[in-house]
């Protein structure tokens, strides 16, 4: 059965290094190729933190060495670099699976700024981890010089945090649907997409980085997917995660997922996104179905063999 599938990858799919993303997008490119090859359309998105904050960091560092000729790059710049980077890495993974294959499909990785509310109180309460993970002591000094503010990032470290609006609109939604109607796979609102805010006829950059499991689910409303899967680095979504009574779930409804949210057994910045993008997408109209699984698990999830379902019912 041909599907319509908006697939969101997570870190595990990316790296963190230029070496370490080329290699690892070979793999991810795998578990894609075979989605399409069973004949659904497929539309990728990913996540940008650690590389959104890695391109932002180098060039503070670069602009603010004695006698640099380097500039200041503002945020919305550094996080199109950022989808320029992946997607370039990514497109070409894609490519060369889809030709070894036998598959001669056109990929591209589309620019996309994602419309955010100019008012969204996100701006005032950065929660939006980036960057890489740092020690309390680290993060405290990088606080002082920088002026960042850093946080606990669900037991792994500390982080930079940057505010996190909620995306409205894709700018290049009819784009992307022709790129999509045409047979075409396409990489679109990488890293949750650009933020903007309009201003009359102008999209107009914020210092912002929109989470990817929400952008992907607004992308996958547009384009009237059947499926929104949401890879990630565990096979399944778990109640009392880490815990001795912990419960891995092959399905969840919408009802026990907002029960399970409200009892906190999601961790914010981390699993909690991906559940409330899965809610969000299989509320928006009837039918539609929500996975979260692992980036190798996704065939045998979209077969209903593994992974958490997320439906409404
Ligand atoms: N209830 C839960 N069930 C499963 N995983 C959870 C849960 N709460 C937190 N996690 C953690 O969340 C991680 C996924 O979040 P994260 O690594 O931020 O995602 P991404 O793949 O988008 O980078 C999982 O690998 C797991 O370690
Ligand atoms: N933009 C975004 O959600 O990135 P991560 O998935 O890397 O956190």
């Amino acid at each position: 059965m041909k599907r319509k599938i908006v697939v969101a990858l997570g870190g595990n799919a990316l790296g963190k290094t230029p070496k370490e993303q080329l290699e690892l997008v070979k793999n991810t490119a795998k578990p894609i190729v075979d989605l399409i090859e069973s004949g659904n359309e497929v539309i990728i998105a990913h996540g940008n933190g650690p590389q959104v904050g890695m391109i932002n960091l180098a060039m503070e560092n670069a602009s603010k060495m004695e006698g640099s000729t380097t500039p200041e790059m503002p945020f919305p710049e550094c996080g199109a670099m950022s989808q320029g980077y992946i997607g370039y890495h990514l497109q070409n993974a894609i490519r060369e699976e889809l030709l070894n294959r036998g598959l001669n499909i056109p990929v591209a990785t589309v620019i996309t700024q994602v419309i955010v509310d100019k008012d969204d109180p996100a701006f005032d309460n950065p929660t939006k981890p980036i960057g890489a993970f740092y020690t309390e002591e680290e993060a405290k000094k990088l606080a002082e010089e920088k002026g960042y503010i850093m946080k606990e990032d669900a037991g792994r470290g500390f982080r930079r945090v940057v505010p996190s609006p909620i995306p409205v609109d894709v700018a290049e939604k009819e784009v992307v649907k022709t790129l999509v109607d045409n047979g075409h796979v396409v990489i679109t609102v990488g890293g949750g997409g650009i933020p903007v805010v309009k201003e009359g006829n102008s999209l107009i950059g914020v210092p912002a980085v929109i989470d990817k499991d929400f952008a992907s689910e607004k992308i996958a409303e547009i384009l009237d997917a059947d499926y929104l899967i949401i890879l990630t680095a565990v096979e399944k979504v778990a109640i009392n995660f880490g815990k001795e009574n912990e419960e891995w779930l092959d399905k969840l409804t919408v009802k026990q997922a907002e029960k399970y949210i409200e009892e906190g057994h999601f961790a914010p910045g981390s699993m909690l996104p991906k559940v409330q993008a899965a809610i969000k997408f299989a509320k928006s109209k009837e039918g539609r179905k929500a996975l979260i699984t692992s980036l190798e698990k996704a065939n045998e999830g979209i077969e209903g063999k593994t992974g958490t379902l997320i439906i409404n019912e």
